[in-house]
């Protein structure tokens, strides 16, 4: 069944009422890189005043929660701490919570501050990551690197200073198939402003690749992050929407997750990507252009 295209104003009011809690990506939802998308700030007040309950669900692991809560300072969106769920939060939980890593064990990061503050609010220890010795554009040998025998895990997320230092490291620690090998996710491109750059799953395939192996991806549409939520935030799935502009990870976690699910098209996905013949096999619920199509509602 095509996905029911919003349009009037009746649309828009049906959908209100039939949801109390949304669920919003950020990247290519609300904003692309620093641009804030028309509407977002209106549309997120309008919900508010009607008591809807509002979550910002997101796959880039570049920061943490309390540094997501900074940009949506920044760029004027009210946001609460215990709203925001990262990957890079959604991981550290996993390798807390679920892996239970032993405290004399360690996690070899690639990936940036975000990923390193979640992992140390959840008491992991860690190596890699922002690691000065790691910035470096030389040649890697390995007669320089002396494997640490605690690390028992590689986590790899969207790493903007990625380098063949970093990818060497993590790739010695991954020969090894004791090591789990865990990623924040998997998103091909990222949506910044402007257009496309990396996303964290062109970080991550080059240890897929020399490593031949495959890892575990924790964020969107994988259901640890809804799991994550579960653990914060009661909500009704049949009365909850997800709101994303990607269809592999944003639109499967709604329906994954049984919620509901509106497609915008202001980041990743485009309207021949769900209509015509090369239309995907994933198909929202509902979509509109953009979430600024709510100012409707004012
Ligand atoms: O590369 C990435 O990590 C993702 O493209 C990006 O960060 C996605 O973020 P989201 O759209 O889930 O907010
Ligand atoms: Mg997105």
């Amino acid at each position: 069944m095509p996905p029911a295209r919003l349009s009037t104003k009746l649309d828009y009011q049906s959908l209100l009422d039939k949801h109390d809690t949304w669920m919003f990506d950020c990247d290519g939802v609300l904003w692309n890189g620093d641009r804030l998308v028309d509407g977002a700030v209106k549309v997120l007040e309008i919900l508010r005043s009607h008591n809807k309950s509002v979550l910002f669900v997101t796959n880039n692991a570049t920061k943490s929660r309390p540094s997501y809560k900074k940009k949506f300072d920044k760029l004027g969106v009210e946001a609460h701490v215990d709203e925001i769920f990262g990957s890079a939060y959604a991981a550290a939980v996993y390798v807390s919570s679920v892996m239970k890593l032993p405290k004399d064990k360690k996690v070899y990061v690639v990936g940036m501050e975000g990923l390193e503050q979640e992992l140390a609010s959840e008491g992991i220890s860690y190596i890699g990551g922002t690691d000065p010795a790691d910035a470096t554009l030389a040649s890697f040998s390995l007669s320089s690197f002396t494997r640490d025998p605690a690390v028992a895990a590689v986590l790899c997320g969207l790493d903007t200073a990625i380098n063949y230092t970093k990818l060497s490291k993590a790739f010695q620690y991954l020969q090894d198939p004791a090591t789990t090998f865990l990623v924040t996710n998997d998103d091909s491109t990222y949506p910044a402003e402007g257009g496309l750059l990396p996303g964290a799953g062109a970080i991550s395939a080059p240890l897929k690749t020399a490593s031949g192996r495959e890892p575990l991806s924790i964020g969107k549409p994988a259901k640890t992050m809804l799991d994550c939520i579960k653990a914060k935030h009661n909500f009704d799935p049949k009365r909850t929407i997800m709101v994303g502009d990607r269809l592999n990870t944003d639109i499967l976690f709604g329906q994954n997750g049984g919620l509901s699910t509106l497609l915008v098209l202001t980041g990743i996905t485009h309207i021949e990507d769900i209509e015509g013949p090369n239309a995907s096999t994933i198909v929202p619920e509902y979509v509109t252009n953009s979430i600024g199509d709510l100012r409707i509602l004012a």
